[in-house]
């Protein structure tokens, strides 16, 4: 692991200012190229429609055109590179673990396939040439020639001679805008990896920084990260101001093996809160659609999350990587044939989530395939003069024959009305000669053919088989028998009966109608899908999920301590087979960025009380604080708390340091640089809060609101925090938050670790931790 006590040994290197110079230039360089990029880029648009052989290329020609236009156009403006490797004159087999080196290199990008000895490569979030056949001036972090930057150590050079990180001051905004900093680790001076490797480096401040002294301890390589020092303890320091940010800077190697898996391999990390789960889903996301262009296109990769506020919270991540226009969905998106007008009392939602449905619901559709309603006489089909008769028997064993073959219900019925016309042609051929395909169709359509099909394997909807199942005491007695008890049974049912257009769908409805659906008839698949917060989705979603990419994979996120809802899952073996991956890699992380210790610390306390089995958190931030009072009135003590980090009688963030990729915020810290604050409280004291505060001319974000993500107070009930995070969180009243819900501690558990920074706990009844 390279350490790097810089903090008491100020930049030694006199080549500093010039490297920093140089540096400057070239991303001046850089910035040219990238806008020459971006301009040709739309005029291909223009010309692609004169070029193309028919409307079709030109439309397919002319989508892919102004998908990079707009993605060029849309990078945001900050520094076009984060990093640099210079290889060493022999580098060893760095890149042969990617499994594009196997593919060979991808057109266009050769030169970022495998490292060239000797070669530098400046890192960055997107590719940029000054002309196509030219070597690149910013390979793409995702390239295999940068997966050194995550990996390489001092133990493990990978051919790198010199890792080199930049850093950057914030511009009033507090996005990173000047280029400032620079830190070199010599990684491979041995050449071999053996020895001490890793050495000491300075980090060269460039004007405009607050002193000439170096920042933090450890750069954190391999997987044990330690107490996080130069560069990514400034970036994972930086106040939170906004939606979620990319990390492509920072990746550790831990997360950089998830990210960089396998298209094939479904994988499932748990994590603690804060571990970069969500990131890590979205980097892999990223990775793969720049590694497997072919094979998964953006609307082939899917990313679900738990709510419409998380989702806005994360929707910048992917655009920033360059790959903007992925669909990002809530599962009740996914689901939603109708909109929700109904309601389920939670014994009877408890029941339509339950695995078991699957059973029930495949009972009820396939009870209206009747082979018993064959027609003793048999289907007797007129051809001309002739008439062709398919016995009973035949057609009974026709029809048991597709159903062993589970079949969707709706290919199963074809199949039946394709063998029995194969069956009456075989009789007419016999008799009278060669039938065509054309007599062959007319004889699968013909009307007798139509009324046995009905008779015996009917055309049917999710709609009609569901209506029928909740409204139906027969139906439902005889699907549910042996598989529900008396209680779950009639909590199922509905009190009034109702057909498929009067009905009004609950939305663990919505979630049966598809599973029914599914049953019917295939859904569309995708190549990945992304689940977020997969701790919290019942065994019916989670099928919903899995029959959605039936032959490609599946990143599962989420944490069993962070589950809330009355279904949540206390076992990812068991969730991993509702989701039709059985076999995917579990993977733990347990290493916060998020949470400073001491409330990691508190949080440890409540997740013993929880009952799931998962490792307690570490936190990689020793800064940050923790403040609980108990206070007389927690509206007005919120009020009162409100003001005093607004007023920035509270600073938050770092302490004052060199710029790492990062807006330097402490004691002295510009006032831009204050960080978000967040009121967290029981979803029924949401209200008053919000009264009071706006009373003091506090208004507070509306978290669902449009300007959610990038305000400077938001007040959120308990039930909304999940994924978010604030610099500085005020949790209102423990003890009303955790009473409000079954699963309470659950949700309390979220709420303390959604601060970067600070967290205070305002109550006035005991604590429900100890
Ligand atoms: N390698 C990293 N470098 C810098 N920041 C990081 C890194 N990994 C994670 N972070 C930051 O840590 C914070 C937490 O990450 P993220 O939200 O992905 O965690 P999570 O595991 O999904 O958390 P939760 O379970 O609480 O929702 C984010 O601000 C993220 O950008």
């Amino acid at each position: 692991m390279a350490r790097r006590d810089t903090g008491t040994r100020p930049a030694p290197d006199p080549e500093g200012p010039q490297a920093l110079a140089d540096e400057r230039a070239h991303h001046e360089r850089c910035r040219a190229a990238l806008a020459a990029m971006a301009a040709g880029a739309r005029e291909h648009v223009v010309t692609a429609a004169d070029v193309s052989a028919s409307g079709a290329d030109a439309e397919v020609l002319g989508r892919a055109l102004r998908t990079k236009a707009r993605d060029l156009g849309e990078l945001p403006p900050g520094p076009l590179f984060f990093g640099r490797l210079d290889f060493a004159a022999a580098p060893g087999d760095e890149g042969s673990g990617d499994e594009r080196s196997g593919a060979g290199p991808v057109a266009g990008r050769d030169a970022d396939a495998a490292p060239h000895a000797g070669q530098s490569y400046h890192i960055g979030r997107t590719r940029i040439t000054e002309e196509p056949t030219a070597p690149p001036l910013v390979v793409d972090w995702r390239a295999p020639v940068s997966r050194a930057f995550y990996q390489a150590g001092p133990h493990d050079p990978r051919g790198v001679a010199v890792r080199r990180r930049f850093g950057w001051a914030p511009d009033s905004t507090g996005a990173p805008q000047d280029l400032t900093g620079l830190e070199d680790e010599y990684l491979g001076r041995s050449g071999t990896g053996a020895g001490p490797g890793g050495t000491e480096s300075g980090t060269e401040l460039g004007p405009g920084t607050a002193s000439g002294t170096g920042t933090g301890t450890g750069s954190g390589t391999g997987t044990d990260v330690g107490v996080a020092g130069g560069f990514l303890a400034a970036e994972i320091r930086r106040p939170r101001t906004g939606p979620m940010r990319d990390i492509a800077a920072t990746i550790q190697p831990e997360q950089d093996d998830l990210v960089r898996s396998p298209l094939g391999t479904s994988l499932c990390v748990q994590g603690a809160p804060g571990t970069g789960k969500t990131a890590v889903g979205l980097h892999r996301a990223a990775y793969l659609l720049y590694t497997h262009p072919r094979r998964i296109s953006r609307s082939g990769l899917l990313v679900l999350g738990p709510n419409r506020t998380f989702l806005r919270y994360i929707a910048e991540v992917l655009p920033a990587l360059g790959e903007g226009g992925v669909g990002q969905l809530t599962v009740e998106d996914l689901v939603a044939r109708h909109p929700v007008t109904g309601h389920d009392p939670e014994a009877t939602a408890l029941v339509k989530h339950d695995a078991r449905m699957a059973r029930v619901l495949r009972r009820a559709l396939y009870a209206r395939v009747r082979p018993e309603a064959v027609d003793g006489a048999g289907l007797t089909v007129a051809d001309g003069s002739y008439r062709w008769r398919v016995p009973a028997g035949e057609l009974t064993a026709i029809v048991a024959d597709v159903l062993a073959e589970e079949l969707p219900y709706d290919t199963g019925r074809e199949r039946v009305r394709a063998r029995v016309a194969a069956r009456v042609r075989e009789l007419a051929e016999r008799r009278s000669g060669p039938r065509g395909d054309g007599w062959l169709r007319r004889t699968a359509r013909a009307r007798p053919m139509a009324a046995f099909l009905d008779a015996v394997w009917p055309r049917t909807s999710p709609e009609e088989v569901l209506a029928g199942l909740l409204s139906g005491p027969q139906e439902r007695e005889r699907a549910a028998d042996g598989v529900l008890g008396p209680a779950e049974r009639a909590a199922l049912g509905r009190a009034r009966p109702f057909t498929a257009r009067s009905a009004r769908w609950s939305a663990a409805d919505l979630v049966l109608l598809d599973e029914l659906a599914g049953l019917l008839e295939l859904p569309a698949g995708h190549g990945h899908i992304v689940v977020d917060e997969a701790q919290d989705l019942s065994p019916m979603q989670c099928r919903a999920i899995g029959r959605r990419a039936p032959h490609g994979s599946l990143t599962v996120l989420g944490d069993l301590a962070q589950g809330t809802t009355p279904w949540a899952a206390r076992s990812w073996p068991e969730q991993l087979a509702h989701l039709g991956r059985p076999d995917a890699r579990t993977v733990a992380l347990t290493t916060g960025f998020r949470v400073p210790a001491q409330v990691t610390a508190l949080a440890n306390r409540l997740l013993a009380r929880l009952d799931v089995p998962v490792p307690p958190g570490r936190s990689l931030r020793e800064d940050g604080s923790l403040t609980v009072r108990r206070v007389p009135d927690v509206v007005a003590a919120t009020v009162a708390a409100v003001r005093a980090a607004r007023n920035g009688t509270e600073r938050l963030g770092a302490p004052a340091g060199p710029a790492g990729p990062d807006i330097p915020a402490g004691p002295d810290a510009p006032a831009g640089a204050l960080g978000s604050v967040g009121v967290i409280a029981a979803d029924a004291d949401v209200p008053r809060l919000r009264a009071a505060l706006t009373a003091a001319g506090l208004a507070p974000a509306d978290p669902a609101g449009p300007a959610a993500p990038g305000a400077p107070v938001t007040l959120l009930p308990a039930t909304l925090a999940k994924g978010l995070e604030y610099d500085h969180v005020i949790a209102v009243e423990p003890a009303a938050i955790e009473e409000a819900e079954p699963r309470g501690a659950h949700r309390l558990y979220v709420v303390l670790t959604r601060a970067v920074t600070r967290l205070e706990i305002l109550h006035t009844r005991p604590l429900p931790f100890g």
